[in-house]
């Protein structure tokens, strides 16, 4: 049995079912990215883990106890459960001592020692002990809040998009960081996220929600390159989904036999590419089955729309991206090959 475990989890609001019958094994020690579409029930699932919501149905176990289920139903404070909130959520009127000492036992001897203990493993230094949070900038006030939740030694930490306030450099350098501290500190964490390189980057294990429903949880690689379904591929990242006929363990479509990463016995399928897969040879007049129609700079690079066509008459417009240095004009020829094997979608 994993340290987490959901099992036919449902909340409805009135007509709404915000999660619907949702399963999930959350392994000891693990970074879990919970990652979707907006009002696909990420927060609710993860209010209902926290104990802010009961459920309609199903269980929720941690460590072999059961938090709630048809007849129980633990309260909030009395799970050993950190959450960290969008907007980190620390009072306004405390200082930032005593916003994290919140979570410590009043009489500890050593209240003060610790409060500076875990401002310094989240990076903050002790002059910031008696400033309020409004005199701190956004990341700094996710430090703290993430220090407080740490206060109340939670065995599961679960993170409600910490990072979306905060400017792109910055978001990085905190992922690690908070990543970093929880791995040294050994608590098993959720982060929910609309962000799907932030899933991918920061966890061991993505589930992918869409109205509700858990579609597929696995490895952050195999749900990138072995997604389910179309809607779990367009998630993760940038998909080329295009029609195949599958023969000999080929894919045959609009670039040529593909190798394919099963021996599903179908005669057609949608097969999936990344866009990383395709090699993209300018100017080789002899081989070209392709011509760029459109290209549009970015900076590092340059997004091209390429016109593909085989032998048998198909084509079809694939989007590329290539650095920005030496990417070929609008109008010439170029061969495309694939790397790697295409995966073969439901
Ligand atoms: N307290 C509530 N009362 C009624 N409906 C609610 C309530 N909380 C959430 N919902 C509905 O439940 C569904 C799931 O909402 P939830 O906030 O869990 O989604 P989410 O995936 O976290 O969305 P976002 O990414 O936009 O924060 C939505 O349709 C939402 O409108």
């Amino acid at each position: 049995m994993s340290f987490l475990e959901l099992a036919g989890l449902r909340r409805n609001y009135g007509p709404v079912t915000a999660v619907s019958g949702v399963d999930l094994a959350v392994p000891s020690g693990s970074r879990t990215a919970i990652v979707g579409p907006s009002g696909c029930g990420k927060t609710t699932l993860l209010r209902l883990i926290a104990g802010f919501e009961r459920p309609d149905c199903g269980s929720i176990e941690l460590d072999g106890a059961m938090l709630a289920g048809p007849d129980i139903f633990v309260p909030a404070y009395k799970r050993p459960i950190g959450l960290v909130a969008q907007d980190g959520a620390l009072f306004p009127h405390l200082s930032i001592a005593a916003n994290i000492g919140f979570g410590i036992p009043r009489g500890a001897p050593d209240r003060e020692t610790q409060v500076s203990k875990l401002l310094r493993l989240v990076g903050l230094d002790d002059g910031f002990l008696h400033r309020r949070p409004h005199q701190l900038s956004g990341g700094q006030q996710q430090r703290v809040a993430l220090a407080r939740a740490l206060a109340r030694k939670p065995r599961l930490m679960l993170l409600d998009e910490p990072f979306s306030a905060l400017d792109t450099s910055l978001r990085a350098a905190m992922r690690k960081m908070v990543a970093g501290v929880l791995e040294a500190a050994g608590v098993t964490t959720i982060l929910v996220t609309h962000d799907q390189e932030e899933a991918l980057s920061f966890a061991d294990q993505v589930a992918v929600m869409r109205a509700g429903a858990l579609m597929q949880a696995g490895s952050p690689r195999d749900l990138y390159l072995r997604p389910r379904n179309r809607m779990v591929a367009e998630f993760l990242g940038e998909a080329i989904i295009l029609p195949a006929r599958i023969e000999g363990g080929c894919a045959h479509c609009v670039l040529g036999a593909v190798r394919v990463d099963s021996d599903a016995l179908r005669e057609t399928a949608e097969i999936l590419l990344r866009p990383e897969q395709i090699e993209l040879e300018p100017g080789n007049a002899d081989g070209a089955n392709a011509v760029v129609r459109e290209s549009e700079f970015s900076g590092p690079t340059c997004t091209l729309v390429v016109q593909v066509a085989n032998d048998a008459g198909e084509a079809s417009a694939l989007v590329l991206r290539r650095p920005a240095t030496g990417s070929p004009q609008v109008g010439t020829s170029a061969r495309l090959t694939v790397s790697g094997s295409a995966h073969l979608l439901d």
